[in-house]
């Protein structure tokens, strides 16, 4: 069996790099792509991993006929993405709409992740997957705009929404609150946005297990909420990370995690207040359990501090 892994150096693209070696030959690329081993030296294909390269990348997967297609490609810088929403969409819509034609050309079975930012936030209740969505931010909008190109393509996928990534590899909000308590007495941290923190070793887990399930069984197709167990705060998730931080031995410069409303933290992108994803599909459908969402990120705080 053939994988191609798009966006390998990206948090969740890292850990996959792990996860699917054991299911098959793995070609990993960056947004640099690569040179196919050729028989001879020099006789490779050019190998295409930049999403913002439509037709690159359409020849790479006709190229190497893969037979499951995994994208951790994305554009997701959410508040730059309101000054840049043409590239936004290039990567997160218009690329994603490219490997879904792809892979239904190729029979192959397409594996991609959305976010919990499709939705408006609204109310308390988790969000499920046939919920209506109603993106705040052009991130959103355009990671809402790549699922749907997948759905219409009629190719067999697995899409992935999931919330507040973390892993040890790659910018994420532990690791800016971490960096933020080295350098300053207090801390203000938005309290009215309640989601779960969900390791990217965790995605990337559960990503192996249900591709080996679908590969099998294609009834299992669809659109699956992804998250670890429980809920929090980013205020709380916060707090979390500092006292376990100093429970490891970091040295700390921070006194006060002041909690604060949305509204009293001007950003370019709005984001949704309830974040919560009821994630019962995946597990019934796949068997699987879903962590407390504090187990991943002790684990990744001790992966950085010890
Ligand atoms: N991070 C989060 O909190 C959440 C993420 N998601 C989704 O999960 C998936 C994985 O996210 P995550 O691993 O955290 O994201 P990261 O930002 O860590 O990784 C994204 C990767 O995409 C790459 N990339 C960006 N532009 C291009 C391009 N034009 N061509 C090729 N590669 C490109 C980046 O490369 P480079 O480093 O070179 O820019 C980076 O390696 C995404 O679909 C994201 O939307 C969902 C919910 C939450
Ligand atoms: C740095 C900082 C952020 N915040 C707030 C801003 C924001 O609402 C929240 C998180 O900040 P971030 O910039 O990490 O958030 P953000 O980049 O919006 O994180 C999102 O990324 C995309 C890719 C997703 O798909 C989402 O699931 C989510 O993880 O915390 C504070 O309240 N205080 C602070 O000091
Ligand atoms: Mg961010």
């Amino acid at each position: 069996m053939r994988i191609l892994l798009l966006g390998k150096n990206g948090q969740v693209g890292w850990e996959l790099q792990r996860a699917l070696a054991p299911l098959g030959e793995l070609i990993a690329l960056d947004r640099r792509g690569a040179v196919e081993e050729g028989m001879r030296p020099g006789e490779g294909a050019r190998l295409c991993g930049d999403l913002t390269d439509l037709d690159g990348l359409a020849a790479t997967v006709d190229g190497l006929a893969p037979d499951v297609i995994v994208n951790a490609a994305a554009y997701t810088a959410v508040d730059k993405a309101e000054a840049e929403p043409a590239l936004a969409y290039t990567i997160n819509a218009a690329a994603v709409d490219v490997l879904a034609r792809a892979a239904a050309r190729n029979d192959a079975l397409l594996v991609h992740y959305s976010t919990d930012y499709v939705f408006d936030g609204s109310g308390e209740r988790p969000w499920q997957e046939e919920s209506p969505t109603g993106p705040l931010s052009v991130y959103g909008r355009t990671k809402l705009e790549g699922e749907e190109a997948i759905r219409a393509s009629g190719c067999r996928h697995l899409i992935f929404r999931t919330s507040w990534v973390h892993g040890a590899r790659g910018g994420n909000f532990a690791r800016t609150m971490l960096r933020l308590a080295v350098e300053r007495e207090r801390l203000t941290v938005i309290a009215d946005q309640i989601g779960a923190p969900t390791g990217a070793e965790l995605i990337a887990d559960v990503s192996a297990h249900a591709i080996r399930a679908t590969l099998r069984n294609s009834a299992l197709c669809g659109t699956y909420h992804l998250a670890a167990g429980g809920e929090t705060s980013w205020h709380g998730y916060a707090s979390f990370v500092i006292e376990q931080a100093r429970r490891l031995g970091a040295v700390l410069k921070v006194e006060e995690i002041a909690p604060i409303a949305s509204a009293d933290y001007p950003v370019a992108a709005a984001r949704p207040l309830n974040s919560r994803l009821d994630t019962r599909h995946l597990r019934e459908a796949f068997g699987l359990h879903l962590p407390d969402w504090r187990q991943g990120v002790e684990r990744m705080l001790r992966e950085i501090l010890e």
